[in-house]
């Protein structure tokens, strides 16, 4: 089984380039499987419904959250809408949470667990995420492929985290910096890894957002607003994860980029 998994869509210009390029990615990599984060896709802060039927008329299965999951009030129309595949990560604290922190499907008939979860560390204090998934695996069908987004700040925790699960998931990606990272492996030969896929959005911005607000805030230390650069290039980033359908084990993990400089993938 092949999965494809799209960094965070922030803003017009994320929805723009996963229009433009998911197509012609999915002709390429033929995946069974596509999971795309959507958290920044509402003005680069939460996700409404036009941004989630963009996401997934452009080509995702399944669209994950993040912190800014709950930011547009508008999440709540549809988060517990069953025929939507959008998750929020699992661990957020208390037993009403709307929405769901993962879902299964099947794939070819074989079962997947799509995974959301978020860490804690430089991030809100949710519950631990190294528990929550000791409490939600130990639930789960053993005999299925488990895909964890992992929505978090420091590359530390999102490590530990891979290493405190291998074997029990096929994959951990991670996201929420918006800067890839190059350190994809498969770890143990089961659990496939990334510590960030990266932004799909504006390649001219600041993680996405305009430049300056961003330059001001370090500069000032004083509050500014941060926007979307709605009007920069765009760039997507991805991964390909190969699994063994038999072990549920990942075979191969690989990382891209496609941006005005890097068209690669596409020749
Ligand atoms: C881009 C970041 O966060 P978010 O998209 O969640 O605002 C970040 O904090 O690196
Ligand atoms: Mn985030």
């Amino acid at each position: 089984m092949k999965i494809l998994f799209v960094g965070d869509v922030v803003g017009s210009v994320g929805i723009k380039a996963l229009e433009t390029y998911l197509p012609e990615i999915k002709k390429k990599v033929k995946p069974q499987l596509t999971i795309v984060n959507g958290e920044n896709a509402a003005g680069g802060k939460g996700t409404k419904e036009p941004d989630y039927q963009k996401i997934t008329r452009a080509g995702a299965d399944v669209v994950t959250g993040g912190n800014h999951t709950w930011d547009k009030r508008e999440i709540l129309d549809f988060i517990d809408d069953p025929k939507k595949n959008i998750l929020r990560p699992y661990n957020f604290p208390g037993k009403n949470v709307p929405g769901r922190g993962f879902i299964e499907i099947n794939v070819n008939s074989k079962k997947v667990y799509v995974i959301n979860m978020m860490g804690t560390a430089l991030m809100r204090a949710i519950d631990n995420p190294f528990l929550a998934a000791d409490e939600l695996l130990a639930k789960l069908d053993q005999d299925a492929v488990k895909f964890v987004d992992f929505h978090a700040e420091t590359t530390s925790e999102k490590i530990a985290f891979a290493n405190y699960t291998v074997g029990r998931v096929s994959a951990v990606c991670g996201t929420h910096t918006h800067v890839q990272t190059n350190d994809a492996q498969v770890i143990n030969k089961e659990t496939a890894y990334l510590t960030d896929v990266g932004m799909t959005g504006s390649y001219d911005g600041i993680l996405g957002d305009k430049k300056e607000p961003i330059i001001n805030n370090f500069l000032t230390q004083r509050p500014n607003k941060f926007d979307v650069d709605e009007d920069g290039r765009m760039q997507i980033g991805f991964c390909v994860i190969e699994i063994n359908d038999k072990t549920n084990n990942a075979r191969s993990i690989k990382n891209y980029v496609i941006t005005p400089n890097n068209q690669t993938f596409l020749n």
